[in-house]
């Protein structure tokens, strides 16, 4: 692409073209080349698909041979429709991106950078002031615009580790079943939507954070293909605790199982850890963490503040590691700032440079009470802060301190005092973290 083509310009050759359910087939097999997987694209047909079909875009190219007489595709992304995605004390309209693959024949030749100078092209049209994804490399998505905004904790927790107790939690009893959708489905999705701390305004964003909001996420989610279940793993499992009937919360998990000479060493993986207090936290724990012929408990994708990380008496014996979660592109700057809370009342004027969306760059004022109303205008007004849109998304879901990223020189304070301000305003009480990959 040279500076006088616009954004979404593909090299000679190729065309985008709007994938429907018929180009199932080819996006699969541009989706095997991608991610190698050792299941076949057949394999693969017969699943359900989590695709917003109308979201997907492929690109085609000359002399690439296709199956069932359509071209074949040299790359393909998608995005799943988030119409009320978490944001600080909010939700935001939020295009996730998605299934984003490039042939390896037809890589390095620009076909990444067309498709995402469309995606934001679009998510301008629709109204969606944010974009979000999951990275699978993290040198990928900075170049566009995409701040690394949440981290997650991976811990490998030894079997029957000691939790601080929670007055109630031995109030709950417990169910441990095969994850069914006609026995769990409206459960899930409603402790997974419901708001943590009700009493702030706006709730703060737990306990499940983003959540599914397409039937055919929840078709995939429920589906639990063999096809998925790597490395030995079983079918899907469900812990509920309720108490005085009522579910207060609920984890999915799988558990492989490891016999040694020493004894049975298995692992319970963990999928969504989802409690509507710290009770119901406490009793999730207990159970997750005491499974019979397992050794570790391995939960995947908990927020650096999970519960569980303040009830273990002793966290270091876990082995915390930390890993990107979600990644944020502002696709709309004042609609953004203006769309979420601030945790301090805040007056400042952010100089945000943006080389792919002119319309985002400028000087912007921000002004918000704590935890209330925010607006943000463009301004004349020189910038209190300067900082590119990248820094801008790592720090706008509270995950990554304006400090901090001052502290590696991305963001540059022009009116002394202003970071430390802005700094304490952008952070929020509790950590962002999505739980699933999308
Ligand atoms: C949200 C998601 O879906 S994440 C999934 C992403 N998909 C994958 O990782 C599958 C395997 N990889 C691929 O399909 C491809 O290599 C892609 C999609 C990562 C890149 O596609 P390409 O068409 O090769 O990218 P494109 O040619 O537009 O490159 C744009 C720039 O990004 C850089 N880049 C591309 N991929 C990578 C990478 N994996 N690591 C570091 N830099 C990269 C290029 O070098 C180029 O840099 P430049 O602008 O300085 O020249």
């Amino acid at each position: 692409m040279t500076s006088d083509q616009p954004a979404t310009a593909l090299p000679a050759g190729y065309r985008f073209r709007q994938l429907t359910s018929a180009d199932r087939h080819a996006l699969l097999d541009l989706d095997t080349w991608a991610f190698p997987d050792p299941h076949s694209v057949d394999e693969f047909d017969a699943l359900a698909l989590p695709l917003t079909w109308e979201r997907a875009v492929g690109v085609e190219a000359d002399g690439v041979a296709g199956p069932s007489g359509r071209g074949g595709l040299a790359a393909v992304r998608a995005s799943y429709p988030f119409a009320e995605f978490p944001v600080p004390g909010a939700t935001l309209p939020t295009a996730g991106l998605t299934w984003v693959g490039v042939h390896p024949q037809h890589r390095r030749r620009g076909l990444l950078t067309a498709m995402i100078g469309q995606h934001l092209e679009r998510c301008r049209e629709r109204g969606e002031a944010l974009s979000a994804l999951f990275a699978a490399e993290t040198a990928i998505y900075g170049r566009f615009g995409y701040g690394k905004a949440a981290d997650d904790l991976r811990l490998t927790v030894p079997r029957g580790a000691a939790l601080r107790d929670v007055p109630g939690a031995d109030e709950h009893s417990v169910r441990i079943e095969h994850a069914d959708r006609v026995r769990h489905g409206e459960l899930v999705a409603r402790l997974h939507r419901a708001p943590g701390l009700p009493t702030a305004p706006g709730g703060l964003n737990r306990p499940g954070w983003a959540t599914r909001e397409s039937d055919a996420l929840w078709d995939s989610y429920w589906s639990d293909p063999k096809t998925f279940r790597t490395g030995g793993r079983e079918s899907l499992r469900v812990v509920v605790v309720e108490r005085d009937g009522e579910p207060r919360g609920y984890a999915t998990f799988r558990r492989t199982l490891d016999w040694q000479v020493t004894g049975p060493r298995g692992t319970v993986h963990t999928g969504d850890v989802v409690a509507l207090d710290a009770a119901a936290a406490r009793a999730l724990w207990g159970v997750l963490l005491d499974l019979d012929l397992m050794a570790t408990t391995e939960p995947f994708l908990l927020a650096t503040d999970d519960p569980v990380t303040s009830l273990l008496v002793d966290p270091r014996a876990a082995a915390p590691r930390v890993a990107d979660n979600v990644w944020v592109r502002v696709v709309d700057v004042p609609a953004a700032l203006a769309g979420r809370r601030y945790q301090a009342e805040v007056d400042v004027v952010l100089g945000v440079a943006d080389a792919r969306l002119p319309d985002n760059a400028g000087s912007w004022r921000l002004r918000a009470a704590a935890f209330g109303e925010a607006s943000c205008e463009r301004t004349d007004a020189a910038p209190d802060l300067e900082l590119d849109v990248r820094e801008l998304g790592a720090a706008y879901l509270g995950g990554t301190s304006l400090a901090a990223l001052a502290g590696a020189g991305l963001v540059t304070e022009r009116t002394p005092g202003a970071l430390a301000r802005a700094s304490a305003a952008f952070g929020w009480p509790v950590a962002p973290a999505c739980g699933w990959v999308f």
